[in-house]
């Protein structure tokens, strides 16, 4: 059974005019050292109530995206004017319908409860308001389940997303879209005249943080010291807000992965310290860095979808001072992805696996530009870095400091283009002396993979804004922490706040842990947006049937 939209029934959940209320009780432990009488660990249950207070008014929203006129910035935006277009197309197989698939927001659903016996689901979006983008066939084949919807969550107009963004090459979008040959040619025709008054706003160039390759395409650029050029974009926020009339926007990159940039005491350690580099023009701050800098200024939410360490001690600093939204790091599209269900599977299993070996070849501009040592170092640690949470949670595998083999190998291979080819071999020791290898293969158009995560990211980052929460015991309610550990399910690398600060709102917890395995990231976001709704977090106990 399927429901195109739901109201949560309870005491404890409030539909007010511009607002959702909830009361929520939140189950957790708290696990206790030996006490004075050498009774050793325990673990108490602990109940917490939480009051949370969502916003249901859902914003028209601005996206721009840093790296525009990229494969994955194209076919963003190609394919949301498909769907809100209603736009088919014919290829060799059958006509093509747009649709939104490999979008968690607008293509999977969540468990609402049974009917007589019947399990009974629901559109992950519908859990609360966010912005949605409805294609013309919904709009037409489902008027009256708008009407219904729009009652109850507030639906936007389907021009809701309005893109916008800035790359550091002229063309325009539809010229980038045929560079960059991930949609079927069928499909760009139809999308040109959309898309070719599209042009994206100069970027912010530096050829010492990427590949030396990239130069070639560096034709439309911010040029003057790293202040002006970070008040330019400021001054480019202010004006795509003005212009498109958008209520908010969210800022995404999707450009060129960089170096890492060096953290350095005095430097960009501290808010005060990047603060001071900047106006000194210091060389080591990345461009990544000068637009979070100008996006944190303005208060916009800013997402890395790449695995750069954009966000230096110094910026993280600014983030919280400001409360401005900031999260990644690395889009989490294929191969990463994988590896955290399977190394979850298997540790959770209790097998152990002693060797990943992660190789891949692709030839587009992204390969290319991983084709320097210093640039694909950074992909290289996001995409390693997946397994540490999993392996660490069981010393009955592992020894202390022992960890699986893990090699990443990505190879620049032109004729491929954005057609991926992840090769994986994964060999886990099993029962009594057994070894166990599993070898996967995984082609596909890198961009369609990556497309719809984006969506996902900058969706749930508007959406984390009109979030308002309350513990008990604290007397006002406030925002999430800057630091959006909400969006982990869709990074490689989730970022997280891993120091204490004094913030202006709220003291910041102590590190928060990374969790990487996929399950659990998915249940963190939809436990939370149930929580928003007064609804428990989905147990799967099913005691009713048992
Ligand atoms: N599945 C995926 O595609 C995937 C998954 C995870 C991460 N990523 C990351 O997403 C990013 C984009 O991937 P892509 O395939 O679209 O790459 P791409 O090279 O096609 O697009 C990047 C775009 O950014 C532009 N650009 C580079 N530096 C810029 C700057 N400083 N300011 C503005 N524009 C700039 C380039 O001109 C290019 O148009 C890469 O960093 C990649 O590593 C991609
Ligand atoms: O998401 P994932 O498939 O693990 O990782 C991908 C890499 O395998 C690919 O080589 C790179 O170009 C993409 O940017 C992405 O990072």
């Amino acid at each position: 059974m399927f429901l195109d939209s739901f109201r949560v029934e309870s005491p404890r959940v409030r539909y007010g005019a511009s607002e959702i209320e909830s009361e929520y009780r939140y189950d957790t432990t708290e696990v206790v050292p030996p006490g004075d009488g050498g009774a050793g660990w325990v673990v108490r249950p602990k109940s917490v109530t939480y009051n949370f207070k969502t916003s249901t008014s859902v914003p028209k929203l601005g996206v721009m995206l840093v790296g525009w006129g990229g494969n994955n910035g194209t076919t963003l935006t190609a394919g949301v004017i498909a769907n809100r277009e209603g736009i088919s197309w014919e290829t060799k197989e059958k006509v093509h319908k747009a649709n939104y698939f490999g979008s968690l927001t607008q293509a999977s659903t969540i468990r609402v409860g049974s009917h007589n016996g019947e399990e009974v689901h629901a559109p992950f979006k519908s859990l609360v308001p966010m912005v949605m983008i409805l294609s013309l066939n919904f709009l037409c084949t489902r008027y009256l389940t708008i009407i219904n919807m729009s009652k109850s969550m507030h639906v936007v107009d389907p021009n809701a997303i309005v893109f916008g963004g800035w790359d550091i090459s002229n063309l325009s979008m539809a010229d980038a879209m045929a560079r960059a040959k991930v949609l079927d040619i069928n499909l760009q025709k139809k999308l040109r005249p959309y898309m070719q008054s599209m042009m994206p706003l100069p970027g912010i160039f530096n050829p010492d943080f990427v590949a030396a390759n990239q130069g070639a395409r560096a034709n439309n650029l911010i040029q003057g010291t790293k202040k002006e050029q970070v008040e330019q974009i400021k001054k480019d926020i202010r004006e795509f807000k003005e212009k498109t009339k958008v209520d908010k926007v969210v800022v995404l990159w999707t450009a060129n992965t960089e170096r890492y940039s060096n953290v350095v005491a005095g430097l960009n350690d501290t808010m005060d310290n990047l603060m001071a580099s900047l106006e000194k023009n210091e060389a080591e701050i990345s461009p990544s860095t000068l637009y979070a800098i100008a996006c944190v200024s303005e208060g916009v939410p800013f997402v890395n979808g790449s695995p750069q360490n954009t966000f230096v001690t110094g910026l993280i600093e600014f983030a919280i001072n400001k409360n401005s939204v900031i999260g990644g790091d690395d889009f989490k599209s294929g191969q990463t992805k994988m590896k955290s269900v399977l190394v979850d599977f298997l540790v959770g299993a209790g097998i152990k696996p002693t060797s990943i070996a992660s190789y891949n070849h692709l030839g587009n501009n992204d390969g290319m530009n991983l084709s320097a040592p210093q640039v694909f170092r950074s992909k290289e640690i996001s995409k390693s870095s997946v397994v540490d949470d999993m392996v660490a949670s069981n010393p009955i595998l592992y020894s202390p400091g022992e960890h699986p083999d893990h090699v990443i190998v990505i190879k620049y291979i032109p004729y491929v283009g954005d057609s991926k080819r992840a090769m994986d071999e994964y060999t886990s020791e099993i029962f009594m002396g057994g070894k166990n290898t599993i070898v996967l293969h995984n082609t596909c158009e890198d961009s369609l993979l990556a497309a719809p995560i984006i969506l996902d990211l900058v969706l749930l980052a508007e959406l984390s804004t009109r979030i308002q929460l309350k513990a008990e015991g604290q007397d006002k309610f406030h925002s999430f922490h800057p630091v959006a550990t909400m969006l982990s399910y869709l990074s490689k690398a989730p970022l997280v706040s891993f120091f204490i600060l004094f913030a202006l709102v709220t003291i910041v917890p102590p590190g928060t842990p990374v969790v990487n395995a996929l399950a659990k990231q998915r249940a963190m976001l939809e436990n939370i947006l149930r929580a928003c709704v007064g609804l428990a977090p989905e147990n799967n106990m099913m005691l009713e049937h048992k």
